[in-house]
């Protein structure tokens, strides 16, 4: 792929295989930072796609009791709700070696997301900045919910965004709790996990438009994209 000069695009022969590698590779990158860190922050999405790297990631043996996971975004549904990206995590990445590892979510039992911002906003900033970033992707090129035609897109790519908004847009569904662009572009290390031609195709197509059109490009600039068929 020819376009931002600093993102890599990493092409696996198939998924199976690209799961275990973008683990081992997440993976090594969360135990060089523990080596001189004493806390790492490992940013992770929800969605359809990255289930079966949880699955191993959480076999690796790191000392995950120093690591907390924090998610991009989440959909305004309780945590037992199928959709809730929280329950996907709870329940694919925080098993096994893994357990011991601290959940910062970005939902709480509140009416609407509003209703909840100034508190997670806090408690997300004190586990900043993102030490690994891991972004999925949807075929309409928004990344965590940063979706195009947001009712607050534009304030939540400007620089001074707060770091958490709460946001509508008709494709996401339920209202939506997202962590902003300078939060995203402030990640030490960013992987972006995709898969299947369509998405493929968007991410390409996303590298010649404005953040504002396509969401996803506000943070492809020092990005590995990890992709599939
Ligand atoms: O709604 C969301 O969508 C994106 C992409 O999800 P996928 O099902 O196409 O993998 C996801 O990254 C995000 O966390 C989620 O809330």
């Amino acid at each position: 792929m020819e376009g931002d000069p600093a993102m890599k695009f990493i092409e696996y022969p198939d998924r199976d295989l690209m799961m275990i590698n973008l683990a081992d590779r997440l993976s090594s990158e969360l135990k060089n930072t523990l080596l001189t860190q004493d806390r790492a922050t490992l940013c992770v999405p929800g969605g359809t796609t990255p289930g079966p790297a949880f699955d191993s990631l959480s076999a690796s043996k790191l000392d995950w009791s120093r690591v907390t996971v924090l998610l991009g975004d989440e959909r305004w549904v309780p945590e037992d709700h199928p959709r809730s990206n929280t329950r996907l995590v709870r329940k694919r990445l925080l098993v096994n070696q893994a357990a011991s590892a601290r959940l910062q979510s970005l939902y709480m039992d509140a009416p609407t997301p509003e209703d909840a911002l100034e508190e997670l906003g806090q408690q997300v900033e004190a586990v900043l900045p993102i030490t690994v970033l891991l972004l999925g992707m949807g075929g309409d090129m928004h990344t965590a919910s940063l979706f195009p035609g947001a009712d607050r897109l534009e304030e939540a790519l400007s620089d001074d965004a707060p770091p958490v908004m709460a946001l509508r847009a008709e494709a996401a569904g339920e209202p939506r709790m997202t962590l902003t662009a300078p939060v995203l572009q402030g990640a030490l290390s960013t992987h972006i996990l995709i898969t299947g031609p369509e998405k493929r195709a968007a991410l390409e197509k996303a590298r010649s438009l404005s953040p504002r059109e396509a969401p996803v490009k506000a943070v492809l600039g020092d990005a590995t994209v990890h992709w599939a068929e």
